[in-house]
């Protein structure tokens, strides 16, 4: 059997991605960029490398294209639905760091919780005319923390592909769901981030694609193996 793993060929993930491989004893031969997809393990034929974007990779475990990938834990559940019975995170990796947040402008001075939020979004259309706006890009963890979890149904999602942060300033909706590490683009931005508004605290991960081959199979424990000994 081969196994295929796929590593970020570019973006934030990409080097500390590789040097994991490298400290578990699976050194990666072909650099990945963007004209070249695959790579090798020095002195192993049993292993592919595809270097893929970090959201890629996320679908390319949704779909079994790949075996193992390393992306973030965000992009692995915004990208699938069903997350948890079509993959298994097989190692957390200790970079990649970023939370996906819901944030409210701060001049909102009587919203402090999702509740707060609920109550607003409630009374929204009787104020404004129209639903709360939530500008996104995490569509499907949006829906999922709003609606599900909250239980709060009036409101619409704008999609977002950048510059998300901007969009209450700009107009284009009033609060945001996106994804920050330091903390300084929510700031910069006069968001701030609700008490219980933190939906996902994502990092790196080990992922693999549930196969039905990969049961009883050394190879598939023995890279889980050599990645955790190398945390
Ligand atoms: N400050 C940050 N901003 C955005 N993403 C971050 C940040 N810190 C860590 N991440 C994580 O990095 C991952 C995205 O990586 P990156 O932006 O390098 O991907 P990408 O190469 O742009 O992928 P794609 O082109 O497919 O979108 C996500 O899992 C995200 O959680
Ligand atoms: O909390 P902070 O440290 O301020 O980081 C958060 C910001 O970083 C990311 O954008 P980035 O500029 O990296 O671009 P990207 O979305 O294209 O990755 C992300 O989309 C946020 O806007």
């Amino acid at each position: 059997m081969t196994i295929t793993i796929a590593l970020p060929s570019k973006g934030r993930m990409k080097d500390d991605a590789s040097a994991i491989f490298e400290r578990a004893g699976l050194k990666i031969s072909g650099i990945g960029n963007d004209r070249n997809y695959r790579g090798r393990v020095d002195g192993r034929e049993d292993i592919e490398i595809a270097f893929l974007s970090a959201s890629e990779i996320a679908r390319e475990i949704g779909n079994g294209g790949v075996d193992f990938g390393v992306t973030g834990e965000d992009l692995v559940r915004e990208g699938l639905a069903d997350a948890d019975r079509r993959m298994e995170i097989a190692a957390r990796l200790g970079f990649g760091h970023a939370d996906v947040v819901v944030a409210v402008p701060e001049i909102w001075l009587d919203v402090a919780t999702m509740a707060d939020l609920g109550d607003v979004a409630a009374d929204f259309r009787t104020r404004h005319g129209r639903r709360l706006a939530i500008a996104t890009k995490y569509w499907r963890l949006t829906q999922q923390f709003f609606s599900s979890q909250h239980g709060i149904q009036l409101y619409r999602i704008v999609e977002s592909l950048g510059a998300t942060e901007g969009a209450p300033a700009a107009g284009s909706a009033d609060i945001i769901v996106d994804i920050t590490s330091t903390g300084s683009t929510l700031v910069a931005n006069h968001l701030k981030i609700l008490d219980d508004g933190v939906i996902l605290k994502s990092e790196a991960c080990l992922v693999r694609a549930k196969k039905p081959a990969h049961e009883g199979s050394g190879l598939v424990s023995e890279i889980v193996e050599r990645v955790r000994a190398a945390l």
